[in-house]
């Protein structure tokens, strides 16, 4: 297929820079996840490598193809895919041949592509269904079929599981991930969602503000993120982050409340701790690991979740949210003695933020 590499790539409008100096490199065959909150620039960035938007400055290179030399819906370089995104009339079997003929496919390699994609993602029996009354998991099903029939060298997928239930989007990262393998199609995908970036990403990268802030693997980002804001912004619930000084006997709030954490001192007085709440657990008496952190948790809410229970509380004035397995046994407004092991600890500069 072709890599995909994307140098100081910038897209203004109205004097606003809403893609800013982004460079990446996705490898031949990848999957690169661009993670961020709700208009970080993801769905711009997508639409300029599609070649919906002209570059303000910069270059995209898709295998030997430069940006310039190439135009969406004339060839087999990039196809830009949004299930939210098809055509309101007309049936599954219509949105997914005018999808391949659009890409300039003659009718008859269209319809036979067509049939081909909706069987390799099990919708062959729905092709009769009409757009409109689609569920959205047969959209987003149609959009891959569409996009897997005859795949390009570059696809573009815009949260192509916006809207599905957990269960179903579960289901379809899946069928993602085996289209993926199959066509060895280096992919980008634009998710808001964590488990959809950890799940599928080979590369991530997290946006803000036009920016790319960070990216590499699963273990760069979500294991070692380079800073607070990277930490706070991948991450759901994000990562609990607690003001500490450094004393003898390890980590203390401002009124004193010793967390331990000993094992993440570094020569800084002043820093910020950070735990993900996945990481935390109910703190049998006495059972600290070495070097591990407790966290005494007066408790506020405990609200049920996915297969899990998220607790929120807070460690003197500062909030912090933890994802248990299990209902704690507490009542609101009770004490609860969390604790993190050693290896999940977080620390990072008081001043600047960057991890220490
Ligand atoms: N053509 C345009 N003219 C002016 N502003 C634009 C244009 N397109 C996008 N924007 C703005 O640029 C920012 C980024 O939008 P974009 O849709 O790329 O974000 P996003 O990360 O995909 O967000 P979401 O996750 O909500 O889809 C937003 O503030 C948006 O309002």
């Amino acid at each position: 297929m072709a890599a995909i590499t994307l140098t100081s790539v910038t897209f203004e409008k109205a004097r606003a820079r809403i893609v800013d100096d982004v460079s990446l490199a996705i490898p031949d065959g990848a999957i690169c996840v661009i993670t961020g909150p709700t208009g970080a620039g993801k769905s711009t960035l997508l639409k300029l490598v599609a070649g919906q938007l002209p570059l303000t400055s910069g270059e995209i290179e898709i295998g030997e193809a430069a940006r310039q030399s190439w135009r969406i819906g004339r060839d087999d370089i990039a196809e830009l895919i949004d299930p939210t995104a098809l055509p309101a009339r007309g049936n599954l079997y219509d949105a997914i041949t005018g999808g391949l003929r659009a890409r300039g496919l003659k009718r008859k390699a269209a319809q036979e592509d067509a049939l081909k994609g909706a069987d390799a993602v099990g919708i062959g029996a729905l092709m009769s269904r009409r757009i409109a009354s689609a569920s959205s998991g047969e959209r987003a099903l149609a959009a891959f079929s569409r996009a897997y029939a005859r795949p390009p060298r570059a696809l573009l997928l815009d949260e192509p599981f916006a809207g599905l239930p957990p269960a179903r989007r579960t289901a379809l990262r899946r069928e993602l991930r085996r289209l993926q393998r199959e066509s060895g199609v280096t992919t980008i995908l634009a998710t808001q969602d964590t488990e959809d970036a950890l799940a599928l990403g080979d590369l991530l990268a997290v946006m803000d503000a036009g920016r790319i802030l960070s990216s590499g693997s699963a273990e760069t980002i979500y294991d070692h993120p380079a800073d607070i804001v990277v930490a706070r912004l991948f991450g759901a619930p994000p990562m609990n982050l607690l003001p500490v000084r450094a004393n003898q006997t390890g980590l203390s709030l401002e009124d004193g409340t010793n967390l331990g954490g000993t094992s993440v001192m570094t020569k800084a007085t002043f820093a910020w701790l950070g735990v993900r709440p996945e990481d935390l657990f109910v703190l049998p008496e006495g059972s600290l690991s070495p070097g591990g952190a407790k966290f005494p948790v007066t408790v506020e809410e405990v609200e049920r979740a996915n297969g899990s229970f998220l607790v929120h509380g807070h460690v003197g004035p500062h909030p912090v949210v933890a994802r248990l397995a299990e209902r704690p046994s507490v009542e609101v407004g009770g004490r609860l003695m969390l604790g993190a092991r050693a290896e999940r600890l977080h620390m990072f500069d008081a001043e600047t933020g960057a991890r220490l």
